[in-house]
C-alpha cells in the first residue's frame, strides 16, 4: 500500500474530528463570530511565516532537485498566502501587526522547526503533509457543504479548495511516496508518527482559535 494511503487511515479519526469542530462548522455556515475568526488570521500569520521558512529548509536538505524545486515553490506559495489572503483580511478585520504565538500555534511551529531541523528529511516532508492535505480536504467539504449565500469567509475557502492549492497537495503527497518508497519499514513508521502528530496539531490550531486561546500567565 502507498505510505500516504495508510498514513491517511491513521489519520482519519483526526479529520472526522477536525470537521466537526466548532470553528470549521461555524465557518461553513459563515456564522462564526469575527473575533474568533481574526484570532485565527492572526495566528496563522505567525504560523504560515514559520511555514515557509520550514519549507525553505526541506527544500534545502531535499535528496533531489526536482524536489528541492517543489519545495522552493510550496515556500514561495505560503508567503503568497500569508500576504494576500491575510492582508487582505487583516485590514478588513482591523488587525494590528503579527500577534504573539497562542501556545498551541507555539507547539506546532516549534514541533515542525525541530523537526525539519533534527529529523531525516523525509519525515519532515511527512510533518508538513497535514498542512497541504489536511486543508485541502476542509477546504473541499466546507466548499461542498456550505449553506449560506455571502458567506464572509468565502474568500479563504475560496483559496484552500481551489484548484491551484489541490495541485500543489497532489505535489507534496506524491513526493512523500517517492521518499517513503526507498525509505525502511521503520523509517515509514517514523514519518507516520509525524504525520498524525502535526495532525492532532492542525486540530488544535483550530480549537484554539475558536476559544481564542490565551496564555495562562
Ligand atoms: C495552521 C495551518 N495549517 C495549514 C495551513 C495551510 O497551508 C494554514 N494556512 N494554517
Amino acid at each position: 500500500m502507498q505510505w500516504s494511503k495508510q498514513a491517511w487511515e491513521a489519520i482519519a479519526p483526526i479529520y472526522q474530528r477536525i470537521l466537526e469542530l466548532p470553528f470549521n462548522q461555524e465557518l461553513m455556515q459563515g456564522t462564526l463570530l469575527k473575533e474568533r475568526f481574526a484570532f485565527y488570521i492572526g495566528q496563522d500569520a505567525v504560523y504560515l511565516d514559520a511555514f515557509s521558512k520550514v519549507l525553505s529548509l526541506i527544500a534545502a536538505r531535499a535528496q533531489q532537485t526536482q524536489q528541492s524545486l517543489d519545495f522552493i515553490r510550496f515556500a514561495e506559495g505560503a508567503i503568497v498566502v500569508e500576504q494576500a489572503l491575510h492582508a487582505g483580511f487583516f485590514q478588513q478585520l482591523q488587525l494590528a501587526d503579527k500577534p504573539v504565538a497562542s501556545p498551541s500555534c507555539l507547539l506546532y511551529t516549534q514541533y515542525l522547526y525541530s523537526t525539519a531541523a533534527l529529523q531525516q528529511v523525509e519525515v519532515a516532508m511527512a510533518a508538513v503533509l497535514p498542512c497541504f492535505w489536511i486543508y485541502k480536504a476542509v477546504g473541499d467539504y466546507i466548499y461542498a457543504h456550505q449553506v449560506k449565500e455571502g458567506n464572509p469567509y468565502q474568500e479563504w475557502i475560496n483559496t484552500y479548495a481551489g484548484e491551484a492549492f489541490g495541485i500543489t497537495v497532489q505535489k507534496a503527497i506524491a513526493i512523500c511516496d517517492t521518499v517513503a518508497a526507498s525509505c525502511t519499514p521503520a523509517q515509514q513508521q517514523q514519518m507516520t508518527n509525524a504525520f498524525v502528530m502535526a495532525s492532532r496539531m492542525e486540530w488544535m490550531f483550530w480549537n484554539s482559535a475558536w476559544q481564542m486561546e490565551q496564555w495562562p500567565v
